[in-house]
């Protein structure tokens, strides 16, 4: 991405808060104007006071100089602390707009990814085109404003030493070209691996019971070494690159430098200039010269932003999951406005793992089922026959390659995701919680409820007994993902959340593995009761609840290979035989 491409995908950053950005513009010339004032006092104040002798001019010009520089630090003080307000704000800005995008991407994606990509997306990514936006491009206005100002005055004083400033001008910019694609490289390898070490790190963190009990502490410590190899070698040749440039730079100016006392010298002896203008012509110069340097120095920033830029509006090109994008079509609005009514659908549903092979792994496969409103079906198989998949289908939050899913007569695809969520409960095996209170967690199942509502519903959820055991009962902090829980009370939340919301119909996958028998009976009446005429889709090792479902569908490898009520089943599907054949009579539970 050129500059200029990246400057047009931030406009809208630039264009907001323009009091804000006024404000600080106004303030960056006012301290350009008077910073530049001052080798012209003090250039009538070498010549006319100290070579020509008028003494009375001396405190006048010292005065003069001393309020300038006061009204300089002034409107620098503005500059820096409202481009700092810019800076945080327009990093905030962007991180809301990726979030957002994250909230609407596929699941799948996020599962893939890892934290790393969306860390380093959030964190460096737009800390680094804030910077640029709100320091590296308003420094370089700055510099450039300078350049012109400095190069103008010094045109109106030495028009020799201006052609010299203006061709060194260009000479010492075309030293950043030289370095430019390596400089990108690097920065580009350094953004990645800190992607990289960003999402082992939170690895280390969530992995650290594993880490510990597996003794695995060298075996980290020698995955970092890796990794941080690469981090190191990259991060080294792009300083090593950026210093070069900018020595390069400094070199040249010092040439310059010497070159103008020579030419000034000689000028100065044959008196064809005074002395003070020497100085600050020498001044000047250093006005054109330095801010060249700085924006050389900006390159490896500039680099960064770009890279910055390119990631986010990559990411930003993930087309959101269609539950996002679908409009219902004008016919089935009032099938909408009904969502009473819950039957769900599958037409020849097929989902593929495109990351296997190119031509993908089967993981559902042409499956089809239709659940009238009211009914239980129960989904049973071996571990890994595809199970989550299909609910996770129902809900879309996966990709089909084909089929269709319907709902109330409406395709999956027309249905909005609020409207998906209205309708649906879930509870799945693996409950995450939320940092804040138990109660804040069990509240997010319908944020209108009132606090007895809730309450009830963690009662509901056979959570009574526990909260009150707490000094703070229901109003407890819950630690990171919930870890001073136990896997049944984790559950047990998910199902209160669903309780509260009432959904017209219910999606459990294995909701109740982690309860002892009694919790789990008294759970599931719970949820039975509340989902009386309603729609549920369960996969469970309970053979009650399978037995007393519906209708059972047996999967095995993403494929429907039984279907039919338990004793239809029991007499004609061999893999449900084996399935109950397998299941411990004591527990009554089938190996799903
Ligand atoms: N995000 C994914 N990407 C690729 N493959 C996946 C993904 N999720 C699941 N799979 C694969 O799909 C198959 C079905 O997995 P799924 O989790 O749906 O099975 P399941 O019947 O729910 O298993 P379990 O009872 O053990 O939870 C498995 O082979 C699994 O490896």
């Amino acid at each position: 991405m050129s500059l200029y491409t990246m400057i047009k995908a931030i406009k809208p950053l630039i264009v907001s808060r323009p009091r804000h950005r006024i404000a600080g513009f106004a303030c960056m010339l006012g301290d350009l104007g008077f910073s530049l004032i001052q080798p012209l006092i003090f250039a009538r104040f070498i010549d006319r006071v100290l070579i020509q002798g008028h003494h009375n001019e001396m405190w006048p010009l010292l005065i003069l100089s001393l309020v300038l520089a006061a009204a300089s630090a002034g409107s620098s003080v503005g500059r820096w602390s409202l481009f700092s307000y810019l800076d945080i704000r327009n990093t905030l800005d962007i991180r809301e707009t990726l979030t957002r995008h994250i909230r609407q991407i596929p699941i799948r994606h996020i599962e893939k990814d890892g934290s790393g990509r969306y860390l380093a997306l959030l964190g460096f990514d737009s800390a680094s085109l804030s910077f640029f936006l709100n320091k590296t491009l308003v420094d370089m206005i700055s510099h450039i404003l300078m350049m012109a100002m400095a190069l103008g005055i010094l045109c109106l004083m030495d028009w020799r030493l201006a052609l010299m400033a203006g061709v060194s001008t260009v000479l010492i910019m075309t030293v950043p070209r030289i370095f430019r694609s390596l400089i990108r490289r690097y920065a580009e390898q350094v953004r990645n691996h800190n992607e990289t070490i960003g999402g082992h790190l939170v690895e280390c963190i969530d992995g650290s019971k594993e880490i510990r009990l597996f003794g695995l502490e060298h075996w980290e410590e020698e995955r970092n070494r890796q990794m941080y190899k690469g981090l190191v070698s990259s991060s080294t040749k792009e300083t090593l690159f950026r210093s070069s440039m900018n020595s390069v730079s400094s070199l040249i100016i010092s040439v310059i430098i010497v070159l103008t006392y020579y030419m000034g010298g000689r000028q100065v002896i044959g008196e064809s200039i005074t002395i003070g203008v020497l100085i600050a012509s020498i001044s000047y110069l250093n006005n054109v010269l330095n801010p060249i340097r700085a924006i050389a120095d900006s390159y490896g920033d500039i680099r960064k932003a770009e890279v910055a830029s390119d990631r986010i509006a990559e990411f930003l090109k993930t087309p959101p999951e269609k539950s996002f994008t679908s409009q219902p079509p004008a016919q089935n609005t009032e099938m909408i406005q009904a969502p009473a009514a819950a039957e769900v659908e599958m037409d020849a549903v097929q989902v593929w793992d495109l990351h296997v092979a190119s031509e993908g792994k089967v993981i559902l496969d042409e499956v089809r089922f239709r659940i009238p409103k009211g009914q239980t079906a129960a989904f049973v198989g071996r571990s890994g026959s595809g199970k989550t998949t299909l609910f996770k289908a129902v809900l879309g939050l996966v990709d089909r390659q084909a089929g269709e899913i319907i709902v109330d007569g409406s395709s999956l695809d027309s249905i909005s995701r609020s409207e998906i969520n209205a309708r649906f409960g879930v509870v799945f095996q693996d409950t995450f919680l939320f940092k804040g209170t138990l109660f804040e967690n069990i509240a997010i199942g319908n944020l209108n409820a009132t606090e007895e509502e809730v309450y009830e519903a963690a009662c509901s959820a056979n959570l009574k007994e526990f909260m009150d055991q707490l000094p703070q009962g229901i109003h407890t902090p819950v630690d990171y993902k919930g870890a001073q829980l136990s896997g049944g009370q984790r559950q047990r939340i998910a199902i209160a959340r669903v309780l509260l919301k009432k959904p017209d119909i219910l999606v459990l996958d294995e909701p109740t593995s982690s309860l002892d028998n009694i919790t789990e009976e008294e759970v599931l009446r719970e949820l039975r009761s509340m989902m009386k005429g309603k729609t549920i889709l369960v996969a469970t090792h309970l053979l009650d609840t399978i037995r007393n479902a519906d209708q059972i569908f047996v999967l095995d490898s993403g494929k429907i290979v039984g279907q039919g009520t338990h004793e239809e089943l029991g007499r004609h599907c061999e893999l449900y035989q084996s399935l109950l054949a397998a299941h411990d009579d004591e527990s009554q539970a089938v190996p799903v």
